[in-house]
């Protein structure tokens, strides 16, 4: 009977609690022109079903993208009294990141979802506090004279070292990702982990990193929840986030101890922790901003390299002419400048992220009420409520077929060489004063590594029976499994 009467009075609570969320979001007040996706005008529940059990997992941006192409590049759905506004116009992506950025951040649904494992700081920060963070990590990223190559080369070294000469077939992408975990740990502690090195990473590292990997499935499930998120009961979630914070504080602590040697190397690029040990001792601070950095970059390279090499491996018109670019410049050593001049290679790389962007659809909250115009031609502005969510599709804008032609979904690198790109129509690092702080250091490390690998290789085969691209979502979409290459 009790029973009974609790569950009772929380499902009243909640209809009180949607009703009037419904009320307050203004569902009946014209929007502009915008088309709307929901069949239930109240609760969009056919949305919700829709998301739950029709969406593809693993074409989850495809599903979007399908969205689009029956709605428009701009329309609004309603879940559970919520505003949403999916966009690919380029006119508002420009507004949201950067002429109107004040008006729009992330904190609202990022900050409980992604705190509990790395607190809070740049990435879940709006204002004021984001601008303290952005401050505080963006000297680690000046590189005047480019990356230093000396580390990351050995970090390619030991990748190759792991790839057979035979012609059996390898895995790459387990291979690619222990490289962006080797890079990123390097850039932060001044120290890599070393999980390609001759013993392999350490016991203790390897539990910080099976917490950490097991810590961002509940991040994930926690971000699409939202604000349903107190009901996940999980001991083993904050265990895991407890194991990855001592972690970063014995490594803290430890750098702080070799701070003084630290310095006596020049050549070195700069390392985060001494970066921000410089500024204060707060190390709880530090802490979190490290742990903030570390969540973006620390599989970013990784999946990028696989992406690119899923494509050479089912284009081997394109390894062949990244080769003869490659073959142009010699075997002398390479540095950032270098990488820089090897347009075909950029290109490859551009294109890869633009059909497959690590971060396929991103959100903002409204932080008031503001107006945004889509086009040109659109005169009514469309009315954005504080508390709106716009979910921009990075995967979307990047193959609409009226902004990058008919074969917008085909892999032409050529088309980086020909045309003029316009703007905010590719935005695979973000935009604007939000736009990743880590698009250099990433790009010359992508870069850097392929070059390597076509020169040790002459050919590649695709030995993957799955030929489409599975996506796995987690914070970032990636590949389910990794492509074979010879
Ligand atoms: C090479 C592959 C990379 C890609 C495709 C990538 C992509 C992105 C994107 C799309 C964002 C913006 C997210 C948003 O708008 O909400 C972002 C932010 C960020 N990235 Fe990257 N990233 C890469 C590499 C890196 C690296 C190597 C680092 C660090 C060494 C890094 C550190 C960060 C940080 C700290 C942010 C948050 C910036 C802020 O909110 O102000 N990223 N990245």
């Amino acid at each position: 009977m009790a029973t009974a009467i609790a569950l009772y009075t929380f499902l009243a609570g909640c209809t009180i609690a949607l009703v009037a969320r419904w009320i307050t979001s203004h569902a009946t007040e014209d929007r502009g022109t915008l088309s709307v996706s929901q069949k239930d005008p109240f609760w969009g529940l056919d949305i919700v079903y829709q998301r739950l059990f029709k969406f593809d997992k693993t074409h989850i941006n495809q599903n979007w993208e399908a969205q689009f192409k029956k709605n428009g590049d701009t329309f609004r759905s309603r879940p559970f009294g919520q505003t949403e506004i999916f966009t690919t116009s380029p006119k508002i992506i420009e507004s949201v990141h950067s002429k109107d950025f004040g008006s729009f951040g992330v904190e609202a649904f990022r900050r409980k979802a992604i705190s509990p494992l790395v607190g809070p700081g740049i990435v879940s920060a709006d204002g004021e506090e984001w601008k303290i963070a952005r401050k505080l990590i963006s000297p680690a990223f000046v590189l005047p004279h480019g990356p230093n190559l000396r580390f990351f080369d050995l970090h390619v070294s030991r990748l190759l070292e792991r790839l057979p000469l035979d012609g059996s077939t390898v895995d790459l992408q387990p291979l690619f990702h222990m490289l962006s975990l080797d890079a990123s740990t390097e850039f932060i502690f001044g120290e890599s982990f070393n999980s390609l090195g001759p013993n392999g990473m350490s016991i203790e590292r390897q539990k910080f990193l099976d917490a950490f990997n097991y810590a961002i499935t509940g991040i994930d499930k926690r971000l699409w929840l939202r604000s349903w998120n107190p009901f996940i009961r999980n001991k083993r979630f904050w265990h895991c986030c407890a194991i990855a914070q001592a972690h970063f504080d014995k490594a803290v602590e430890t750098c702080a101890l070799q701070r003084s040697s630290r310095y006596a190397d020049e050549l070195k690029d700069p390392v985060l922790v001494h970066e921000l040990l410089e500024q204060t001792d707060d190390r709880l601070f530090i802490r979190h901003q490290l742990m903030n950095t570390f969540l973006p970059s620390h599989d970013s390279i990784g999946v990028l390299l696989t992406n690119v090499f899923f494509v050479l491996a089912r284009q081997p018109m394109v390894w062949f002419k990244l080769q003869e670019e490659v073959t142009s410049i010699g075997d002398s050593e390479l540095n950032a400048s270098d990488l820089k001049k090897l347009i075909y290679l950029q290109a490859v790389i551009q294109e890869t992220l633009r059909l497959y962007p690590s971060l396929g659809m991103r959100e903002r909250v409204a932080l008031r009420d503001t107006t945004l115009s889509r086009s040109e031609a659109e005169n009514t502005p469309l009315l954005v409520r504080k508390g709106d969510v716009i979910m921009i599709s990075s995967y979307a804008l990047q193959r609409r077929k009226d902004l990058w032609g008919a074969d917008a979904d085909e892999f032409r690198p050529e088309r980086f060489l020909d045309a003029k790109l316009e703007p905010w129509t590719i935005i695979s690092f973000g935009a604007g004063p939000r736009a990743c702080p880590g698009q250099r250091i990433g790009i010359f490390q992508v870069a850097y590594t392929i070059v390597r690998i076509l020169r040790t290789y002459t050919g590649i085969e695709n030995r993957d029976p799955v030929m489409g691209f599975e996506e796995l979502q987690q914070l970032a979409s990636r590949r389910i499994e990794g492509h074979l290459a010879d």
